[in-house]
Order: structure tokens, then C-alpha cells, then sequence
């Protein structure tokens, strides 16, 4: 058997949802640039779901039926107030989302309807989740759902108590939909395999947020930031990187499986953080990322990708660095469910195959003899 350590250029499964061509990301076809520059990301959830764009009709359903299950059960808000406060919110996330199967009486119900109703509520609820631990832990009380200001108006309403500038809104709802989908990335691959074995869409779903905690993934955005703050002013990058790469370990927000000559999504984030940066008047993690990204391509040739410009966008936003891995979730449960629903429309269980490379022709030895 050949090994291919990691999967690298393992083709594991077919699937209509999104592609990676020469470097070039589509959902359901359309360039991420397009849907970047011109979708709400309402519209992306659908075309993620339906395989096509909304029309206006369409597009307010959707919108009235993410607002009407935004709400989490009583008894899971209580939960979230015994939780040390110093829990990190995608632990918190994880649990919480695996609780929610618990109160939804469809959860064990595998069927393509009863299944798109599973992801529309585990995408209304998450922002939920996250607002209501993050303002508990600082001593406030959650703020309800509100609806007609959409999925990331209503994200940053929760997490503040004030309804959000447009542009704070425009720019958060462009960094979902840059975070949506992605092919088949570790998470996703992971909620394919749960749900591959017919589990519940609740439980592919939880499996996949632990997979996207991990700093190799998803993770990375927060980390990402504690380097930004580790660093603190731009005399000290060169230093700092040089001392890493001489280390072998790897500068987070750098590097990608796939695209070896840059992620289409980080040049977004990167006119994002700028305009962000300018807006509050504070472009230092804006110019001390700008001289990282030099500074990693003239010394190890690597390019950012989603991760990288996401810290300081996230950070212009005003959000709390441990809350960037949950935001990633928030979009991403849109892709991971849509890849659970085409994994049961034509299902298999995915199982491949180990190298053993262990001891054989071991013999039992009593206990008292080892
Ligand atoms: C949303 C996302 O998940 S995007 C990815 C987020 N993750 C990160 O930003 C973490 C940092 N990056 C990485 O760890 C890697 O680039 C990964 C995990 C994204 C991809 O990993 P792989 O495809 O397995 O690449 P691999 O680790 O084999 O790297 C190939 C070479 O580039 C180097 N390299 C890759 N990324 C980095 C990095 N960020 N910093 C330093 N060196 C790196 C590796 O050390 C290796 O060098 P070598 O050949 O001299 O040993
Ligand atoms: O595709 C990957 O390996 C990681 C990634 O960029 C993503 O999940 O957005």
C-alpha cells in the first residue's frame, strides 16, 4: 500500500458544492471574488444549500425562517452560566451545539426536509451560542435575538447590545461569506465521515467544530492575533519571524495545502483590514501584518491564507481574539451542512485503509510475568 500522509492529493468523495482550480475558489460555480464583492451572505447560505441563488422571495424565507430559530432552548442559556468563565468559547460552542440534538425531537429523523430544517437552525443558533457565553463571562446579561437585521447585523448586535454601523456589517458579512465553504478541509471532511456513518446532522456537526478548533485550521486565526500582540511593535518582527523559521515552527496564517501561490480569500481580508484600520484610526496590526506577509514570502516563499488578515479584521471589528475560531464556525456550519446533506443524499461509508507499521507476533503474557 502507498501511504499518502495527510491525505495530500487523496481524492475522497465527489461533490457539487465548492472547487479549488488553479487556485481559484468557486461555490456552486460562482468566483468567490464575485460573491465576495456583491452577495449578502443570506444569499450564499442558499446557494451553498440549494445549489442556486435566492430570488428576493427566496432570499426573505430564508432570512424570516434564520431569524425565527435563532432563540436557544431556556434550560442550554442556564448551562451557559455554569460554565467557567475562562471555558474557550469553541468548548463551549462544541457542547453547546451537541446539546442542542438533545431538544430538537427531529434530530434522529434522516430525512432531506426534516435535515435542511437541522441546518437552518444550527446556523440561526450558533451566533446565539457565542454572544450569549461571551457577554455572560463579562458579567453581562445576553441580549436577545432580533430579527429583520440580518445574520451578521444580528451577530453584532447580540455581542454588543447596540445595532451595528453599516460597515461594520457590510465588512463582517463579506468575512462569512469568504469563510462558507471550502471544499473538502479538515472539518468538513470530518463532518463527511460522521455523517458517512448516518449518524445525526447534530452530531456531524460537533464533530466537525472540534476539528476546526485546531490551530492548523481554523484555530489560526486566534492565533494569528496573540502573535500580532506577542510582537507588539514592528522593530521587533524581524527578530520574532527569524527566530521562528530558525525554530522550524510555523508563523500562523502562512502556508496552505492546497494553494501553493496564495489563498484568493486573503486579498479581501487584506483591503478589509486596511479600510477597517483607517476607519477606527488605528492601522498598526494593519502595517505589522502587511510587513509579516514581506517578510514570510522573502524568507520561506509562503503566502497568507484566510487566517492571516482575519485577525486584525476581526480585531477593527472590536472582537475578542478567542471568539475569531466561533466566528469561523458561524459561516462554516453553512458549508459543513451542506456537505452533510449531499454526503446522505448519496451515501457511503467512508473507511480507508492504515499501513500497520506496529510489532507483530507479539504472545500474551500473564501480568505477573511482564
Ligand atoms: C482555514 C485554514 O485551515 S487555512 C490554514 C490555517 N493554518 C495555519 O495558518 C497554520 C500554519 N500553517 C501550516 O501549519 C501549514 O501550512 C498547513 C497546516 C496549513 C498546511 O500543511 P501541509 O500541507 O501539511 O504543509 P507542510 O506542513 O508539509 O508544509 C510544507 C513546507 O512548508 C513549511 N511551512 C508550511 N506552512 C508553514 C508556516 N506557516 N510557517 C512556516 N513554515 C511553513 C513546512 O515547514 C514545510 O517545510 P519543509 O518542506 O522545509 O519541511
Ligand atoms: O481547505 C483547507 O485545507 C483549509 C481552509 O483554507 C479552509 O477550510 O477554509
Amino acid at each position: 500500500m502507498t501511504v499518502a500522509k495527510g491525505l495530500e492529493g487523496v481524492v475522497a468523495l465527489e461533490s457539487k458544492i465548492s472547487s479549488i482550480v488553479d487556485g481559484v475558489l468557486t461555490y456552486r460555480g460562482f468566483n468567490i471574488d464575485d460573491l465576495a464583492d456583491h452577495a449578502q451572505f443570506e444569499e450564499v447560505i442558499f446557494l451553498l444549500w440549494k445549489g442556486r441563488l435566492p430570488k428576493q422571495a427566496e432570499l426573505d424565507e430564508l432570512k424570516r425562517t434564520l431569524d425565527e430559530h435563532a432563540s436557544i432552548p431556556d434550560v442550554l442559556l442556564e448551562q451557559l452560566r455554569q460554565y467557567p468563565k475562562d471555558a474557550h468559547p469553541m468548548a463551549v460552542l462544541r457542547t453547546t451545539v451537541s446539546a442542542l440534538a438533545m431538544f430538537d425531537p427531529d434530530a434522529d429523523k434522516n430525512d432531506p426536509e426534516v435535515n435542511y430544517l437541522k441546518a437552518v437552525k444550527l446556523t440561526a443558533k450558533i451566533p446565539t451560542i457565542i454572544t450569549a457565553f461571551d457577554r455572560l463571562r463579562k458579567g453581562l446579561e445576553p441580549v436577545a435575538p432580533k430579527a429583520g437585521l440580518g445574520f451578521a447585523g444580528n451577530f453584532l448586535y447580540m455581542l454588543t447590545g447596540k445595532e451595528p454601523t453599516e460597515v461594520a456589517k457590510r465588512a463582517f458579512d463579506k468575512a462569512l461569506t469568504l469563510h462558507a465553504d471550502h471544499e473538502l478541509n479538515a472539518s468538513t471532511f470530518t463532518a463527511r465521515v460522521a455523517a458517512g456513518t448516518l449518524a445525526d446532522m447534530y452530531s456531524a456537526i460537533t464533530a466537525a467544530i472540534g476539528a476546526l478548533k485546531g490551530p492548523l485550521h481554523g484555530g489560526a486565526n486566534e492565533a494569528v492575533m496573540r502573535m500580532l500582540e506577542e510582537i507588539q511593535t514592528p522593530e521587533r518582527i524581524e527578530s520574532y519571524i527569524n527566530g521562528k523559521l530558525e525554530r522550524k515552527e510555523k508563523i500562523m496564517g502562512f502556508g496552505h495545502r492546497v494553494y501553493k501561490d496564495g489563498d484568493p480569500r486573503a486579498k479581501h481580508l487584506k483591503e478589509m483590514s486596511r479600510q477597517l484600520g483607517e476607519q477606527v484610526g488605528n492601522t498598526k496590526w494593519f502595517e505589522m501584518s502587511k510587513q509579516i506577509e514581506s517578510l514570510v514570502y522573502e524568507k520561506k516563499g509562503l503566502k497568507p491564507n484566510v487566517d492571516f488578515y482575519s485577525a486584525s479584521v476581526y480585531t477593527y471589528l472590536g472582537i475578542d481574539k478567542d471568539l475569531f475560531t466561533p466566528i469561523f464556525a458561524m459561516s462554516r456550519v453553512t458549508g459543513w451542512t451542506a456537505h452533510v446533506m449531499e454526503q446522505y443524499a448519496d451515501n457511503r461509508l467512508i473507511r480507508p485503509r492504515a499501513e500497520y507499521t506496529g510489532l507483530t507476533n507479539q504472545s500474551y503474557v500473564p501480568i505477573d510475568k511482564r
